[in-house]
């Protein structure tokens, strides 16, 4: 695994590299936890657990400490505290302030690749704004009390866990050509069935893997620590695949598209099939918006 930190206009994020045996992909996962970049100790914010690779900042047999910071498990610039994941629960204090209990779960995102929609910016899926949106509510700051009766800005932490599964796993190539067939009149699950495909060929094995190793699976072994994660999905099947695997969801966050928020009706005619085919084929937990009309929906294949 190798990780390393990309300042961003929002903050700085780091990037963990995984590979695994299931595939032969190397899958992502976009961190924000402010604590790691914690130097300013006029305000001290600890979170329990932190967000940390279990693997990455394992000690590998015989490496020298080149391999180390090669790899990206160097944290010297990181606070002895902030390094162990085993510290006492979240506690967020200002000089002289009492502790702030109820700092949220991480907010996670388990996100699925989209070269359309999120390097060339194609408006057939939401899948763009989707990656845009889950970013910025996790590195959304929230307002706690202390004790003592003054708010405190605890910062957004989470994570995106990227996944490679182009095309709701089929791959560009199969995607592409289902659009072909869309073009035709079909809408995505029966695109795919056409072409030998599952509706949905994803699995979340490794997702939960990656989010075991981050310590956001909501497995920690104090069940007083454990908070469990937040997901942002519509998507019942990600949620019940997750929980299969051992995550700990407490709490789903949907993701309205944005032409649904600002009601606009010209954009939303790009995207209008595919998200209708979200919610009425593949059950996404949306409700649909009272714009845009009825699109019809093919019938003849299902799963
Ligand atoms: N096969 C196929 N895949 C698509 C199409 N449009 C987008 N995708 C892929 O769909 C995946 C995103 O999945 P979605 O079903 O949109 O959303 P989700 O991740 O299941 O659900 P949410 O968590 O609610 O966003 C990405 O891998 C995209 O590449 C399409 O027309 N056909």
């Amino acid at each position: 695994m190798v990780r390393t930190r990309v300042p961003t206009p929002h903050g700085e994020i780091f990037l963990h590299l995984y590979h695994n045996n299931r595939d032969n992909k190397e899958h992502l996962a976009i961190v924000v936890d402010p604590a790691q970049l914690l130097e300013d100790r006029t305000v001290t914010v600890t979170h329990a657990p932190f967000i940390r690779s279990r693997s990455l900042n394992a000690v590998w047999p015989r490496e020298t400490p080149v391999d180390r910071i090669t790899r990206g498990a160097y944290v010297g610039r990181l606070s002895s505290q902030s390094q162990n994941p085993s510290d006492p629960d979240t506690v967020v204090e200002l000089p002289g302030a009492k502790e702030v209990g109820g700092a949220p779960s991480p907010l996670v995102r388990i996100h699925s690749e989209c070269f359309t929609g999120e390097t060339i910016g194609s408006m057939r899926c939401d899948c763009g704004e989707q990656l845009d949106e889950a970013l910025r509510q996790i590195f959304q700051s929230r307002a706690l009390r202390t004790g003592d009766g003054r708010e405190v800005i605890v910062p957004g932490r989470g994570a995106v866990v990227y996944m490679r599964q182009e095309g709701r796993g089929i791959g560009l190539l199969a995607k592409l050509r289902a659009y072909n067939l869309q073009d035709l009149g079909h809408d995505t699950v029966s695109a795919n069935l056409m072409l030998g495909h599952g509706a949905d060929e994803r699995r979340y094995e490794v997702a939960a893997a990656i989010m075991r190793d981050l310590g956001l699976s909501g497995g920690e072994s104090d069940p007083q620590r454990d908070s469990g994660i937040r997901l942002l999905t519509n998507n019942p099947d990600k949620v019940a695949s997750l929980e299969d695997a051992g995550v700990r969801v407490t709490e789903r966050v949907p993701m309205v598209p944005r032409t649904w928020r600002c009601q606009d009706e010209d954009n939303y005619s790009f995207s209008k099939k595919y998200l209708r085919t979200k919610v009425l084929r593949m059950g996404h937990m949306l409700s649909l918006p009272p714009f845009g009309g009825v699109e019809s929906m093919d019938s003849s294949y299902s799963d």
